[in-house]
């Protein structure tokens, strides 16, 4: 697995012309594995959306991300109420490889079981989306990242609402990707969890106040500026104070 370096060059992201992503320069090293971190409304969730192509830059750019990304959304942006099967939902996973027309092979199933296994979900073929729990849900989800094989995985609050058991499964899943070289990217909020867990850290409140080696990046007096530039934001979400920001 060896996946492209991701390059973000003064990337400002908005929403409705008010910067969500705020000037960001850095860079996610092939294999890397990291930790997004900041206060509610920092931009998190809009980076992970930008980095998987769903949200254009509105200034600088993302560059090397195209094409080797897969995403895991927040479950709380997703709709379950949709009457779909588990192997389904698994087997969209293969659409990038087979194609949005065209039937998926016998082989393509076989992984979609063999994922689904993976994930602790032996059996859960047939259910509807609609009767998982929450966690079996999460399971699903990552059952479906598993199959898209892509080179850059990027979580956006993985471990949310799971119990320990459930998280301790999905955190292996997590380390397994980055063992094989992979790249992965999460938006947390247990800081505990990103201190034990995760060697790099990029800390967030829309414009960006750390990224590198986390105990350098997650100390108190970053996060205390953290803590302030959401409120200062909160106060006056339009005032970008640059020329060429949205
Ligand atoms: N679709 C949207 N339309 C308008 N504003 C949006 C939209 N999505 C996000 N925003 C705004 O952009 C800002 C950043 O939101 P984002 O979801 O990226 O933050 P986050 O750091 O992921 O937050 P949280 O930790 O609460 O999930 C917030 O002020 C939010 O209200």
């Amino acid at each position: 697995m060896t996946p492209r370096p991701i390059h973000l060059a003064d990337l400002t992201l908005a929403h409705q012309r008010r910067p969500a992503v705020h000037h960001v320069s850095g860079r996610f090293a092939p294999g890397s594995l990291t930790a997004v971190v900041g206060p509610n409304g920092a931009g998190k969730s809009t980076l992970l959306r930008a980095l998987a192509g769903l949200h254009r830059p509105d200034g600088g750019r993302i560059e090397g991300a195209a094409g080797q990304v897969a995403l895991l959304p927040q479950a709380a942006a997703l709709d379950r109420a949709f009457p779909i099967a588990c192997l389904d939902v698994v087997l969209f996973g293969l659409w990038r490889e087979v194609g949005a027309f065209r039937a998926v092979p016998s082989a393509g199933r076989d992984r979609a079981r063999d994922a689904l296994a993976a994930v602790g979900l032996t059996g859960f073929e047939r259910r509807p989306v609609g009767s998982l729990s929450v966690g079996q849900f999460q399971r699903l989800l990552f059952a479906r990242l598993l199959l898209q094989d892509a080179p850059v995985i990027l979580l956006d609050e993985p471990f949310n609402a799971l119990d320990s058991r459930t998280a301790a499964d999905m955190l292996a899943l997590v380390h397994r990707w980055h063992g094989e070289g992979r790249t992965v990217v999460a938006v947390l909020h247990d800081l505990e969890m990103v201190r034990r867990e995760f060697p790099e850290t990029l800390l967030l409140a829309r414009d960006c106040l750390g990224w590198g080696p986390t105990a350098e990046v997650l100390t108190a007096a970053n996060r205390l500026r953290a803590r302030m530039m959401a409120e200062a934001w909160a106060a006056d979400p339009a005032d970008c104070g640059r020329q060429d920001a949205a």
